[in-house]
């Protein structure tokens, strides 16, 4: 047998973008399994960067690569094809990208006759594509998710989520106690809700303060829920849906006496290490949310949703999905959120929340929700927080935040939540 040839970043990059879009595998889901564990953390995070940028750019390297193309190659060559693209349109050092693409074209016996074919695609490619990169427009989403988009939001706004989308995301953290102190530390600035964005981050565990547990990555939009729940000291809280624990981590912190639960071991062991380096305490269980007995001051549930809030970080996620699951999870939060309800003082409140763009899994939630139990309110004033525009606020009483605003600053993840009182 002859030998593996060596994974490099980019043969890695390779399988990442394989996986995606041959086998509809979420990239969270493979590097869960550890599809990056032979390469050292240089490499991991290269490839893992190159995967990414070429999935954000998917549309812009198609377009320039149909022009050199007869015929469709294989998906396994169309995708080396991609990869090699994107990187050249992004500066790459032509010589290495162009013949690491022929590399890894030869590597496999079906493919390896494209070899020559790879080589003269990329070389006009390199002479050509940085250029007319820069013309084409933001890549759009697949017509499964643009059309429910378009219908709720307006063309023009979802033109703007895409070009949040293709721009990715800086980095945020949030304090476990002085913002501000951390803003100095990581040489980050804070935004007008209170969390600390680095436009750069590079290794997130060689930042200042990671070891010390001053902080957590949280992004902006993602830290606003558990502020609108506002526990107090002493205060009985639920955090429903916890892993790996942003929100648990922030409610804790107010010394609210804080339960979380999530339904996979595997997740709520992330929560355990996440409160150990930060010092914060929760009793944490694993388990269905949906069989949990008690009575609680205040509930935070965020639910599982189909995450499209958070494409900028995500690029893959539109491509792996088709969206056929997204019933059963709107399902699911209608039952979570009436489950909730069960658990609550007399008095209490509920922040109900999903990082998703899609009406149904938000503003359609509360609407229902409000008209199944006519006693419920939406609490406007809790919405009233640093930072937040009014004009974000939403008819039902919640707060719809999307990827195109703050757009000169970096946008922020598309999120939505309310606060229930009984
Ligand atoms: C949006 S994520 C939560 C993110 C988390 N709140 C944070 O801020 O880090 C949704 C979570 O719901 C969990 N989940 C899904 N179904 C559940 C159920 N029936 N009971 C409890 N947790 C569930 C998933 O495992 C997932 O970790």
């Amino acid at each position: 047998m002859s030998p593996q040839p060596k994974q490099t970043a980019r043969s890695a990059a390779l399988t990442l973008l394989n996986e995606v879009l041959g086998e509809n595998r979420l990239m969270s889901e493979l590097l869960g399994q550890g599809v990056l564990q032979g390469l050292d953390p240089a490499d991991r995070a290269r490839a893992q960067r190159l995967a990414l940028e070429t999935m954000r750019g998917l549309e812009r390297a198609d377009r320039l690569l149909q022009k050199h193309l007869r015929k469709n190659p294989p998906l396994s060559v169309r995708n080396i094809l991609r990869l090699a693209t994107v990187e050249l349109c992004q500066g790459g050092d032509a010589h290495g990208v162009v013949n690491e693409a022929v590399n890894l074209t030869a590597q496999d016996k079906r493919t390896q006759p494209m070899k020559g074919m790879v080589n003269a695609v990329l070389r006009k490619i390199a002479a050509t594509g940085p250029e007319a990169w820069t013309h084409l427009r933001a890549p759009r989403l697949p017509k499964w998710l643009r059309d429910p988009l378009v219908m709720a939001y307006s063309g023009d706004v979802v033109a703007g989520f895409e070009l949040a989308h293709f721009a990715g995301a800086p980095l945020d953290l949030t304090a476990k106690n002085d913002a501000t102190a951390v803003a100095k530390a990581t040489g980050g600035t804070l935004t007008s809700t209170g969390s600390i964005r680095l436009q750069q981050a590079g290794q997130v565990s060689a930042l200042p303060g990671f070891d010390a547990g001053d902080w957590w990555v949280q992004d902006a939009a993602a830290a606003l829920p558990a502020k609108v729940l506002n526990a107090q000291p002493g205060e009985i809280v639920l955090d429903m849906c916890a892993a790996p624990g942003g929100k648990t981590m922030q409610l804790a912190a107010t010394g609210a006496d804080v339960t979380a639960i999530d339904l996979s071991e595997s997740r709520i062991a992330r929560v355990t290490e996440n409160l150990t380096r930060t010092g914060l305490q929760a009793r944490l269980i694993a388990g269905d949310a949906l069989d949990h007995q008690g009575r609680y001051d205040a509930i935070l549930l965020d639910a599982p949703c189909s995450a499209t809030g958070t494409i900028r970080r995500h690029p893959d996620l539109p491509l792996a999905k088709d969206g056929s699951d997204f019933g059963a999870l709107i399902d699911l939060q209608e039952q979570m959120i009436d489950h909730a309800l069960t658990l609550l003082k007399p008095g209490g409140r509920l922040v109900f929340c999903t990082c998703s763009l899609l009406p149904d899994e938000g503003e359609c939630q509360i609407e229902d929700a409000l008209a199944r139990h006519p006693d419920l309110k939406a609490d406007r004033n809790s919405l009233n927080l640093p930072g937040i525009d009014p004009a974000w606020i939403t008819e039902e009483g919640g707060l719809r935040l999307r990827p195109d605003y703050w757009a000169d600053q970096g946008g922020m993840d598309g999120f939505y939540m309310a606060c229930l009182t009984t």
